[in-house]
């Protein structure tokens, strides 16, 4: 049976706004306040996904959460009509109005961790919903996002939903973001590679001094037991503190794997040589580990650029290409190095550049825009064959955006009443084109 890794980009929400939510995501931070372009950020984010489409992967689209969440405003006691919850919130704690508007679950890499069917005890593909602790603003985002996945991945013949993580520091989850899979094929059992920023139940084990480590090993522990996995297809690694100090928040910002290739910068873990000898040990064929050296790209460039935030996929005719930030062009070593790479033999032979510069401003490349799932073609027709990307759904989807989202939006904006009414009129018909039920809780 033929193996294929889909891609299900997240369709940017329509409050897409700049509020600078994420401590240790250097982007966020240095980008809060700027006016954000909601319109641009989801056509954006559309044209990526469908240059994948039509380079003949498998490309899905999964629906963005209901914002500003009011029913996390009302839970933390602010009363009355919507209208006036938001006023609320915006006079007495406006930092928890920005909290509650974020358009944050478009970063699907953090939406769940998949293991495909390949690797699991039972022969299901397994997903378990990030649990996102760290963040305020994320961790409203676990259950819906279950009710998504459960609306896209809709059978349980081949599809095991899992409840995301107890909502504690000590299981903080971040999803794909923090999690690879290296295999021969799609669809033979790989290693799966799980990276963490720290031990909870280890206070002497290492772990960064000025920014938080939002994945603990515990958590991906906890994964690998939920999914089934067995030890022998299971490594666990740390990212390296001092990395994390500098902005590598996820481990997505400094590698990422596809196949038989592991693509990472020097600096990226703790112990290297040996794990990289445990994930030699525990795959069936070799695996290629591109390295590339401080002195290349710095770790500030690789930040900066997003040069490991890129998608490593295989196209077709079994190449690999890398789907690359347009930031990667406009930095000089990075540019310089990806040209170079194409030609040293390894797996991947083309980069492809695209502008997401919307979602980049808050520290999301087009690695951190999709949630991967490997599937086979029977896996592939029980999917909502509706949130799957061709002609069809890319021009639907972009008149969609056309019809309901603003071409500005700053965090003053966040309190304007019309803007939740915006967002369920836009989600509701969303919900009939992509036909997955009643996913959100205005809908209930
Ligand atoms: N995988 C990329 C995730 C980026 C995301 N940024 C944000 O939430 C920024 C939101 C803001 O600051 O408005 C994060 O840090 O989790």
């Amino acid at each position: 049976m033929k193996q294929f890794e889909a891609n299900f980009d997240g369709l940017v929400g329509p409050t897409h706004n700049y509020a600078g939510l994420s401590f240790g995501n250097v982007a966020s931070y240095s980008n809060a306040a700027q006016a954000s372009n909601p319109k641009a950020a989801a056509k954006q984010g559309l044209q990526k996904a469908k240059a994948l489409a039509d380079l003949g992967m498998i490309q899905g689209m999964l629906a963005p959460q209901e914002r500003p969440d009011l029913y996390t405003l009302r839970r933390i006691g602010f009363s009355g009509t919507d209208a006036e919850v938001l006023q609320k919130a915006s006079q007495q704690a406006p930092a928890l109005l920005n909290a509650c508007c974020s358009a944050s679950s478009m970063w699907t890499a953090n939406a769940a961790t998949v293991s495909p069917s390949a690797d699991t005890r039972d022969g299901k593909v397994h997903f378990t919903p990030a649990n996102l602790v760290d963040k305020l603003h994320r961790s409203i985002e676990p259950i819906t996002t279950g009710n998504i996945l459960k609306a896209t991945f809709n059978n349980e013949r081949y599809f095991k939903h899992h409840q995301h993580l107890p909502e504690h520091a000590s299981f903080g989850d971040e999803g794909a973001a923090n999690h690879t899979r290296l295999c021969a094929d799609y669809g033979q059992a790989g290693v799966e590679l799980f990276v963490y920023g720290q031990s909870a139940t280890n206070p002497n084990a290492p772990k960064p001094a000025k920014y938080p480590a939002r994945q603990t090993l515990e958590a991906s522990q906890a994964i690998a037991r939920l999914h089934q996995l067995e030890d022998e297809s299971c490594v666990f690694i740390q990212q390296n503190p001092d990395v994390i100090d500098q902005g590598v928040f996820h481990n997505d910002v400094i590698s990422v794997g596809n196949q038989n290739v592991l693509f990472y910068h020097e600096q990226a873990f703790i112990d290297t040589e040996t794990k990289f000898a445990e994930i030699r040990n525990k795959m069936n064929t070799e695996v290629h580990f591109i390295k590339v050296a401080t002195e290349q790209v710095s770790i500030d460039d690789a930040v900066r650029s997003y040069l490991f935030n890129t998608q490593i996929i295989t196209l077709p005719n079994g190449e690999m290409a890398i789907v690359a930030p347009t930031n990667c062009q406009e930095n000089p070593a990075v540019f310089a190095y990806l040209n170079e790479l194409v030609t040293l033999g390894t797996p991947i032979k083309q980069v492809h550049y695209f502008d997401v510069k919307q979602s980049m401003q808050n520290g999301g490349g087009p690695a951190c825009l999709r949630l991967r799932v490997a599937m086979n073609e029977q896996e592939i027709a029980a999917v909502n064959q509706h949130t799957l990307m061709n002609d069809a759904l890319f021009n639907r989807l972009n008149l969609w955006v056309d019809k309901h989202y603003r071409d500005t939006l700053t965090v003053a904006d966040l309190a304007d009443p019309q803007l939740i009414i915006e967002s369920r009129t836009a989600l509701d018909e969303l919900t009939q084109i992509l036909k997955l039920g009643s996913v959100y809780q205005f809908q209930k």
